[in-house]
């Protein structure tokens, strides 16, 4: 029996299992295409817009017969890292048909999926989680987090001191004609935001996609820009709305904001929240450490939610160690269990400064232990290991051992991934 991050010893999914996944052919897609809409109680097209993303060698799809029965993909993603960007495993698309869950087919595809992205070469591998309770024990852990808000624009405004440029001007166009010109913003900003991927087009195509029967306008861009060319764009849709008195009362959502200069940031917020008509400017998702947040001459009028974003796994621990950058010197042992992972556990030698990393296996006596799950957590910077400490999941033998591991984990931003995938 092992222990695993969400306490739980559970039934083994290993080569016994009578679920045996495997990659689905073009013909099968449709079939899987229902199988993960009907999982996710998604719409239709939610899940016939994944066709594009997806990428048949690497879904992996467990069939009774010749009904799909539970599936999983890993989206290519290029995604920045601490250290630089590299291919991450986007994980997405896990669905079991309802009459037969709670069997261990989940288990036996992220068994399966976990060896696959290990052969690969992929030593991380990311996900949305649409339940707390389900991928801790698969050795991911929830790394990064965002806000969702509110403000009502007649009490909002942005601080005098909010940097401003005249030389920048704003242009308002419909989304799909700014598409090159923002690509290229997004091109730029993604590298300097732990979490954020690079986008092909096929993701283009959904990020700018305006579904039928949504009661919000098709999505509107305003570009910031200077003689240069663009420096940001924020993506919206607009909803209008009278009252009984027949006074505006009309909403704006704001779906993405990117920027590469401070500047440009301050233009587009002002522009969404000065829209005549508009009572209301919600925005679904943001980091938690958003420019806007300090911008707000009252930021207590934003009614912030959080969310979670970002789950992580370390599927190569030693690579994903060694390929990490740190903001500190650290050498630590670590004692790692990993049920899933089985090559990741044991003891591990972490010897790391801010030029370079070193993780071997070793004998010597372990500083922390821990769950791969904790180190997936903490792996963007954003997840401290003294929470885990503080709860009594994970342990040191070391006295400030976590602390000096949690030092040189540390980033300066939060991790955020702008994208549900
Ligand atoms: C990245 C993404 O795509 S997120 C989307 C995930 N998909 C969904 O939420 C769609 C709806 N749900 C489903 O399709 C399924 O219930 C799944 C995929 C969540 C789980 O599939 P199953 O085949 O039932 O999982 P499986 O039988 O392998 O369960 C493995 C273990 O996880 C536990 N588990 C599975 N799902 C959940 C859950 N939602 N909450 C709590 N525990 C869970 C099981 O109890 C089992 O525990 P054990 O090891 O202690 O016995």
């Amino acid at each position: 029996m092992s222990i695993s991050a969400d306490g739980a010893a559970g039934a083994d999914p290993g080569p016994t299992s009578r679920w045996h996944p495997r990659v689905p052919d073009e013909s099968e897609f449709p079939a899987v295409v229902r199988l993960v809409g009907e999982a996710l109680l998604g719409g239709k097209s939610d899940a016939e817009s994944y066709r594009e993303l997806t990428h048949l060698d690497r879904t992996l799809t467990v069939f009774d017969g010749a009904q799909p029965v539970g599936n999983t993909t890993a989206l290519p993603l290029t995604m920045t890292l601490p250290g630089g960007a590299r291919r991450v495993s986007g994980v997405s698309a896990v669905g079991v048909w309802p009459t037969y869950r709670r069997r261990g087919v989940l288990s036996a595809l992220m068994r399966r999926q976990f060896a696959d992205i290990r052969e690969r070469g992929e030593d991380v591998a990311a996900l949305f989680a649409s339940e707390g309770a389900i991928y801790g024990r698969f050795g991911y852990g929830p790394a990064a987090s965002a806000v969702s808000f509110t403000l009502p624009t007649r009490e909002t405004a942005l601080r005098p001191d909010a940097p401003r440029d005249p030389a920048l001007r704003l242009r308002l166009l419909d989304a799909a004609e700014a598409r090159k010109e923002i690509s290229v913003v997004h091109q730029a900003a993604a590298p300097q935001r732990v979490g954020e991927f690079q986008r092909t087009e096929a993701w283009w195509t959904r990020v700018l996609h305006n579904p039928p029967g949504n009661p919000f306008s098709d999505l509107k861009c305003a570009v910031a820009e200077d003689d240069a060319g663009p420096l940001g764009y924020v993506l919206y849709r607009t909803r209008q709305v009278w009252d009984d008195h027949g006074t505006a009362d009309s909403a704006l959502r704001v779906e993405e904001v990117y920027a590469t200069a401070p500047a440009a940031h301050t233009l587009l917020w002002e522009h969404v929240l000065t829209r005549d008509l508009v009572t209301s400017v919600t925005c679904d998702m943001a980091a938690l450490d958003d420019p806007l947040f300090h911008l707000l001459a009252d930021p207590f009028r934003a009614r912030r939610r959080h969310i979670e974003n970002l789950w992580i796994r370390l599927v190569d621990l030693p690579a994903a160690l060694e390929r990490r950058s740190y903001a500190a010197a650290v050498d630590v042992v670590l004692e790692v269990a990993d049920r899933h992972c089985p090559w990741n556990a044991g003891r591990w030698r972490l010897t790391a400064d801010t030029a370079a990393a070193r993780c071997r296996p070793t004998d010597q006596e372990p500083d922390i232990r821990l769950d791969a799950a904790h180190l997936g957590a903490a792996y963007l910077g954003g997840t401290r290991l003294g929470g885990y400490l503080a709860a009594g999941l994970l342990s040191e033998a070391a006295p400030g051992a976590v602390q000096r591991l949690d030092t040189a984990l540390h980033r300066a931003d939060l991790p955020y991934c702008g994208n549900v995938f």
